[in-house]
């Protein structure tokens, strides 16, 4: 594939847009880029694509000179930059007043929040004869939304956690207000963080930078005390100054016209998200039924004070669910498992709810009446594909989400391309994609798409994982794209077969062996001789103790508790 004459360009020196190239395969396109990145430029087209690789280093590429540059140049007259991308849609917004939306995809970390940021700063400064204020707030709001949507990951420390997608409206050419909408708040990360990642900025920043008598309102302490925050093993990260940022944070406040006791209730409602993490249950074993006890009652008595609400009432939501029917209220006791799932569902609820409510609130600031006969240019910076070592039902959303947006693009691309160069006669060799249409049916096809299927299911009052599993594997199994899910860990194991295998171990293992973890398997084989009731109990014992082990800090003196520490 070397040479100019194949490929159309310099392989020394890349292409500036990859359309030149004869040859357009992986290969090439993977040398191209790097050619150039080899020379410190970052960015290429493709068309009216740009593909940017990340530097990890500031360059001096992005100032005002720059802005000037690029203003009112159209695609493809200057080298590849966002600042092309950014004067070309809103030129174009200018020239038809058509809405114009530029996609912002990758991977995590590829740098599709700069790339955001960037082009809002092109576009506040080309935006010469605007209101200054509502200028202002729109930039101001994306210090906000960083703190309550980002968090560290392993891959990069400052994480979108959400995907949003911002229209900016202009009035003759003038910014006169923007709107976000976000999508996927990832809720997991709430209650539980991965090793070396962290909970969402705020709250490591609100401990950093309030004083230890605001601090005392709240009844905080450090981040490391609290579960919520300490399970990614360390709180403080170098790439982050929660101090500074959390003067930042108020500072986005104060230009967003957040008032005191708004911020008040905001920190609340933070400050009782940690105390939910740190209550802990004991198990009470009784004859018939597993109950708990709530392990301490200060947490309790923190968030009773801080959102309002009576003690009694909070204890029995999380120990107890009512149930009404005909006029009968009935109170069922939880277990130790369901009493943790709805101490962290509240926690979520609480949180990803005040993440919406900030939205709503910053949009009733910069999107004012002023909307109504404007043009809009939007960006769209969504989460990329995720594949971590343990995928959740988020990364299947957020998957899902980005295929259909390669669909888009595919269709909008490939297809749409091809088909008027073919009406036009014009000689073009058609280029092969991967037509990811039967994946979109797998997940999404109604009625018997995975997604549609856990939909159906979610409404059965009968149906149980096991249930559902089921009738993925009647409809899928001999879909190529469809693969049986190996059990994933022990303890999954056992809370989804205890009491519900009706034969002995050797021949529940001759049926189910090709959907079991090889560990489970090795525990199983050592079982073979021993009662059903046995081999649950000694897994039992295994496994939760193992979690108990884990289990940090304060949760660990609480002997025949824990708190939250679970292996999936
Ligand atoms: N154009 C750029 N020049 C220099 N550094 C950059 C650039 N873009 C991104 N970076 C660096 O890479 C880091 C990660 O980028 P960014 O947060 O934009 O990634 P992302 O694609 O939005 O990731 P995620 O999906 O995890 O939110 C940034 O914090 C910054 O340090």
């Amino acid at each position: 594939m070397e040479g100019t004459n194949q490929t159309g360009g310099d392989p020394e020196r890349g292409v500036e847009d990859m359309i030149n190239l004869s040859l357009l395969d992986e290969e090439v396109i993977l040398k191209n880029i790097k050619a150039r990145y080899e020379r410190e430029l970052i960015y290429t087209f493709t068309g009216s694509i740009l593909v940017s690789v990340n530097p990890y280093k500031m360059f001096n590429i992005y100032g005002l000179d720059m802005v000037k540059k690029y203003e009112g140049r159209a695609l493809g007259n200057l080298p590849p930059h966002l600042f092309a991308i950014g004067s070309t849609s809103y030129s174009k917004m200018m020239k038809d007043l058509e809405n114009q939306v530029i996609v912002i995809s990758g991977e995590s970390g590829a740098g599709k929040t700069e790339a955001t940021k960037l082009v809002m700063q092109y576009l506040a400064a080309v935006n010469k004869n605007g209101n200054n204020l509502i200028t202002e707030q729109i930039l101001e709001a994306n210090p906000l939304l960083e703190s309550f949507g980002n968090a560290k990951t392993i891959r990069n420390d400052n994480s979108s956690r959400f995907g949003k997608y911002i229209e900016v409206f202009f009035k003759s050419g003038s910014m006169v207000g923007a709107r976000t909408s976000e999508y996927l708040l990832e809720k997991s990360r709430i209650v539980t963080q991965a090793p070396d990642e962290r909970n969402y900025h705020v709250f490591y920043e609100i401990l950093a930078g309030m004083t230890e008598e605001e601090k005392k309102k709240y009844g905080l302490q450090t981040a490391s005390k609290y579960f919520y925050l300490n399970q990614g093993g360390n709180c403080d990260i170098s790439g982050r100054n929660d101090v500074e940022n959390y003067r930042v944070l108020t500072g986005a406040f104060h230009v967003l016209n957040f008032e005191g006791n708004e911020k008040e209730t905001i920190y609340k409602i933070l400050a009782s998200v940690l105390h939910f993490g740190n209550i802990f249950f004991k198990r009470v074993h009784d004859s018939s039924h597993d109950t708990v006890l709530l392990g301490n009652d200060a947490e309790i008595k923190w968030i009773s004070h801080l959102l309002q609400l009576s003690e009694d009432w909070l204890k029995q939501a999380l120990t107890s669910k009512v149930t009404e029917t005909r006029g009968d209220r009935v109170v069922s006791p939880f277990n130790i498992d369901q009493a943790l799932d709805s101490r962290d569902a509240i926690a979520k609820a609480l949180y990803s709810r005040l993440f919406t409510y900030l939205v709503e609130r910053i949009n009733l600031i910069t999107c004012r009446s002023e909307r109504e006969k404007s043009t809009s240019l939007a960006l769209l910076d969504i989460f990329g594909f995720e594949d971590f070592h343990t995928n959740s039902f988020e990364q299947l959303n957020i998957n899902y989400a980005n295929e259909t947006m390669q669909f888009f693009f595919n269709q909008h691309i490939f297809r749409i391309e091809q088909n008027e160069y073919s009406k036009e006669n014009i000689d073009w060799r058609h280029i092969e994609f991967l037509d990811n249409q039967p994946v979109i049916d797998l997940l999404a096809s109604k009625p018997a798409g995975i997604l549609s299927i856990l939909d159906d299911e979610s409404s059965f009052p009968q149906a149980s994982d096991t249930s559902f599993l089921e009738k993925c594997h009647f409809h899928h199994a001999n879909n190529p794209l469809y693969e049986k899910p190996r059990m994933s860990d022990p303890e999954f194991f056992i809370r989804h077969y205890a009491g519900k295998i009706k034969y002995n171990v050797q021949q529940f293992l001759d049926k189910n062996k090709d959907t079991l973890r090889s560990d489970v398997i090795e525990l199983l084989c050592e079982s073979k001789n021993r009662t059903i009731a046995q081999m649950f109990k000694e897994m039992r014992d295994r496994f939760i103790t193992k979690t108990l082990s884990k289990t940090t800090l304060h949760h660990s003196q609480a002997k025949d508790s824990y708190s939250g520490s679970r292996l999936y």
